[in-house]
């Protein structure tokens, strides 16, 4: 075993809301541990391109779900190089447009999506702790609905303010007062509407809360990979 990796088979939780950091700190904190990494996120955004693709309208609920039932979906684990694979196509950067964005809450409040998407969540984690590796998985209602006897299981905080910021960084190349405007339906009505069907802007019991405002990377990956010390104890 290499330095740094855990001596069992760990599986991580860590919800949040957009912008919170979710998928860049679960990445930082697979790799430091050497555990897999899955993105739910990605898949509901991964089954709303398929959607799309296949030109069906997202509020024919039933039809909806129907696809995603048969969506033919491959999630790379690797925190390194997580990959997205529907029908074969790499859909990385096609699931990140704002196209997507702005649709892909219709997907993931449709309750037979959430059952379906849930059940592959679910298998993943399990295959993680069956063949030893370990994983840390993100998303909204991993510490809660798909995972809640992980191990370790984080709610990723930040203020309205800092999650704007970033997104419009990342998005924008700056977090000037128009481009933080131009982000605003991304990350606040999204999450609004998200809200509906999913609870992460509360720790459910047992859940510790990280809050990232004033961290930036590198330290909200220390004060996360701090919890999971704290709950299996130290590396070796
Ligand atoms: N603690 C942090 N401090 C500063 N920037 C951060 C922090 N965490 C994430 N970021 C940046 O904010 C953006 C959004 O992070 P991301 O991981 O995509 O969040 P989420 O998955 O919760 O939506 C990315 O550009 C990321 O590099
Ligand atoms: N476990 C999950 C993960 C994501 N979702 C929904 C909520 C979001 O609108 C979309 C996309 O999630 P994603 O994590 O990629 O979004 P952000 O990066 O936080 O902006 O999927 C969900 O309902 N349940």
């Amino acid at each position: 075993m290499e330095t740094g990796e855990l001596s069992k088979a760990v599986v991580v939780a860590i919800d949040g809301p957009s912008g919170s950091g979710k998928s860049s700190v679960a990445r930082g904190v697979a790799r430091a541990l050497g555990l897999a990494y899955l993105d739910t996120g990605a898949m509901y955004r991964a089954a709303t391109w398929w959607c799309l693709h296949q030109d069906v309208p997202l509020t024919e609920v039933d039809e909806v779900a129907a696809q995603v039932e048969a969506l033919p979906l491959v999630m790379g684990t690797d925190p390194a190089h997580p990959t997205v694979r529907v029908d074969g196509t790499d859909v990385g950067e096609a699931i990140r447009t704002t196209e997507i964005s702005a649709a892909v809450s219709a997907v993931a409040t449709n309750l037979a999506v959430r059952a379906e998407l849930g059940r592959r969540q679910r298998a993943e984690i399990e295959t993680a702790r069956q063949t030893g590796s370990g994983i840390v998985a993100e998303g909204r209602d991993i510490t809660t609905v798909v995972a809640p006897d992980a191990d370790v299981r984080v709610l990723l905080t930040a203020s309205e303010e800092a999650r704007l910021a970033r997104r419009a960084r990342e998005v924008h190349g700056t977090d000037d007062a128009a481009a933080v405007e131009a982000t605003r339906d991304q990350v606040l009505r999204r999450d609004a509407d998200d809200s509906t069907v999913v609870e992460f802007h509360v720790a459910a019991d047992g859940v510790v809360t990280v809050d990232s405002s004033d961290l930036d990377l590198e330290q909200t990956v220390q004060a996360v990979l701090d919890v999971v010390e704290s709950v299996v104890g130290p590396r070796p």
